[in-house]
């Protein structure tokens, strides 16, 4: 079967639509169909610049010759998500002489879409930003709904700002060639949008668990299209987290507490670590009375078969993960909350979570 294109609307204040096909990368008029300005700077990692960065760029310049374009160059890994690399894009939009017209073309995983964002919503108080994710995590989850940032050492994410895209073109071609690790990340994000709100999507997942490991294109563009929409349609209600939007944080806090403790780039990567913070999620719920025990088990044995972690690394303690969920953006002065869960299909936020039952469910978790 020919793979078609599908899309995604995201409405809201600064409505963009969501491009799901093969071969977007190479499609010039819908890649220039929102530049306004003469000034444009892709950026890249090490890794996705050789494979793609040419070819958008020509793209480009086919259909918009008068373009002043560059391309900026990031080496690769979580690591990198930095300030010091911030301010290397932000010079590179200078020395192009971008001006407030311009665009920025993320084209890359979590971590240049962040990265690059967070570029854009800064150079002049914020220019356009196109998102070209190229792996799966990026695709269902940080290049939709305008959160940008940098890593600290403190912690993940401390930096940002919301800053929506203009559009996200996410070209299916990519996740051919990607990594087996990568597409599971991936996949744990896609599992969240089941978790949190929709059962039929487990169930779903479930029964094409291997047509998407093995990479086949019209599972994942499905399970694309459909994470897309459940993200659309929680951001477009709630661009700034002011509410429901934290829904989409669940498994996050144990997950950022992990990155951050294990050093980032170093040990679980984002997908790998938000399984693991689901169950932990799950488990918190179930001591907690919200959900059950069963249901708890049933979520660690769906990522599980998605062959992702499921329990805390080697090394790490529950106090000093405790130490970083201080530290999360949902806290406030009255304590961690969390995004509980209610069984399949079912989250919360939880205020004024008991340290003593975070420390118990890590304490179980090795
Ligand atoms: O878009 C959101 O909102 C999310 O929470 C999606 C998360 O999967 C994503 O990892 C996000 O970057 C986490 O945001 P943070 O505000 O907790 O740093
Ligand atoms: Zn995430």
């Amino acid at each position: 079967m020919t793979e078609t294109n599908r899309h995604v609307d995201v409405g809201g204040a600064a409505p963009y639509r969501i491009h799901i096909g093969p071969g977007l990368l190479d499609d010039g008029t819908l890649l220039a169909e929102t530049l306004r300005g003469r000034h444009a700077l892709i950026v890249s990692d090490s890794h996705v610049a050789p494979l793609y960065a040419g070819r958008v760029q020509s793209a480009l310049q086919t259909a918009r010759p008068d373009l002043c374009l560059a391309c900026h160059v990031l080496p690769v890994g979580e690591a990198e998500k930095t300030l010091t690399r911030f301010a290397e894009v932000i010079d590179a939009l200078a020395s192009l002489g971008a001006t407030r017209d311009a665009c920025v073309y993320a084209l890359g995983g979590g971590v240049v879409g962040d990265l690059a964002g967070f570029a854009a919503a800064c150079w002049m108080r914020g220019i356009d930003c196109v998102q070209l994710p190229t792996t799966l995590l990026a695709m269902v989850d940080s290049s939709v709904g305008g959160k940008t940032a940098v890593d600290i050492p403190h912690g993940k994410n401390l930096v940002g700002a919301f800053h929506p895209p203009r559009a996200v073109l996410a070209d299916t071609t990519t996740l051919r060639t990607l990594p087996a690790r990568e597409l599971r990340a991936g996949l744990a994000e896609v599992i969240k949008y089941g978790a949190i709100r929709d059962a039929a999507f487990l169930d779903w997942l479930t029964d094409h668990a291997d047509a998407l490991l093995a990479g086949e294109s019209d599972a994942l563009a499905e399970a694309i299209a459909r994470s897309c929409a459940h993200k659309a349609e929680i951001t477009e209600r709630d661009p700034l987290e002011r509410g429901e939007r934290a829904l989409l944080n669940f498994g996050h806090t144990f997950a950022h507490a992990i990155e951050a403790e294990q050093g980032y780039g170093q040990g679980l990567n984002h997908g790998e670590a938000v399984a693991v913070g689901m169950v932990l999620a799950a488990r918190l719920s179930a001591r907690l009375g919200l959900a059950a025990w069963a249901d708890a088990e049933a979520l660690r044995t769906l990522l599980l078969r998605f062959g992702l972690p499921v329990a805390l690394p080697a090394g790490l303690t529950p106090d000093a993960l405790l130490a970083r969920m201080r530290l999360d953006k949902k806290a406030q002065a009255d304590g961690l909350r969390f995004i509980l869960w209610d069984g399949p299909g079912l989250a919360h936020v939880v205020t004024g979570v008991e340290e003593a039952a975070v420390l118990a469910v890590l304490g179980d978790a090795g």
